[in-house]
């Protein structure tokens, strides 16, 4: 079920109150604002209250047997990707990007932000449909610098059934099928990326796919390679 509000602070937040409040919230439950006051990014960033964008979270109750929680990561870029592939006149400009940015012709065009809360994942994805935001330190997209901006109900609904089929692909194949497909639509192997683990100071290396369990293999300019578990990645000529 998909849940619209016209505003609130920000969906993950919401959602993690219901939890808390012991609300009896299933998976396939969907919470998607209009507007957001107090978007939430990665590493303590905000997100863009873009007017027309989608902005909306989902949760995810991980079973015994479900692969790692931290490959949802991976599972939510491969739904963004499937909900918007089709809307691209030219499919190769869209590529992921670890863990789980969505880069339309090189630059950001949606953000997932995993959160866990008590037994659940709370998974929030932003995906600028209408407007993009103007950064200092990267470049960013909308739909709409591209043709006219999807309807964001009709794009809710589309994300929400390619989420709920990756979901269950996740855990009926496990993992390696979905390294694999995500690979298939990255951006090519030896693209040069800046990697910022976190408490160390940024590395530059070459994209060298994924390992098995979906950590990013980066090949260092010594020729060794590096295998990152967490962190900000940007492409090297990503910046605004
Ligand atoms: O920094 C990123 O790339 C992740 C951004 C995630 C933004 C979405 S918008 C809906 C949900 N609610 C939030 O407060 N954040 C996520």
């Amino acid at each position: 079920m998909i849940r619209t509000v016209p505003e609130t602070g920000s969906t993950n937040a919401d959602l993690a109150a219901q939890l808390r409040a012991g609300e009896a919230l299933g998976e396939g439950s969907w919470l998607v604002a209009d507007r957001q006051t107090a978007g939430r990014g990665r590493q303590g960033r905000t997100w863009f209250d873009g007017h027309g964008n989608f902005m909306g979270s989902t949760i995810v109750r991980p079973h015994e047997r479900d692969p790692a929680p931290a490959s949802l990561a991976l599972v939510t870029a491969l739904a963004v990707y499937e909900a918007v592939v089709p809307l691209i006149a030219k499919p190769s400009e869209l590529t992921l990007k670890w863990p789980n940015d969505l880069m339309l012709a090189g630059a950001k065009l949606s953000g997932i932000l995993l959160e866990r809360e008590g037994d659940a994942i709370i998974v929030g994805i932003g995906v600028n449909l209408a407007a993009a935001p103007d950064l200092p330190d990267r470049r960013t997209v909308a739909l709409s610098a591209f043709g006219p901006a999807p309807e964001r109900d009709t794009f809710a609904r589309s994300l929400a059934a390619s989420f709920d089929r990756e979901l269950d692909r996740w855990r009926s194949f496990g993992l390696e099928p979905l390294v694999r497909r995500w690979e298939s639509v990255a951006h090519p192997q030896g693209t040069s990326l800046r990697v910022h683990p976190p408490g160390e100071e940024p590395i530059l290396g070459a994209y060298a796919g994924l390992t098995e369990d979906g950590a990013l293999r980066l090949r260092l300019a010594g020729g060794e390679s590096r295998v990152i578990h967490a962190g900000d990645v940007m492409f090297a000529n990503e910046e605004g």
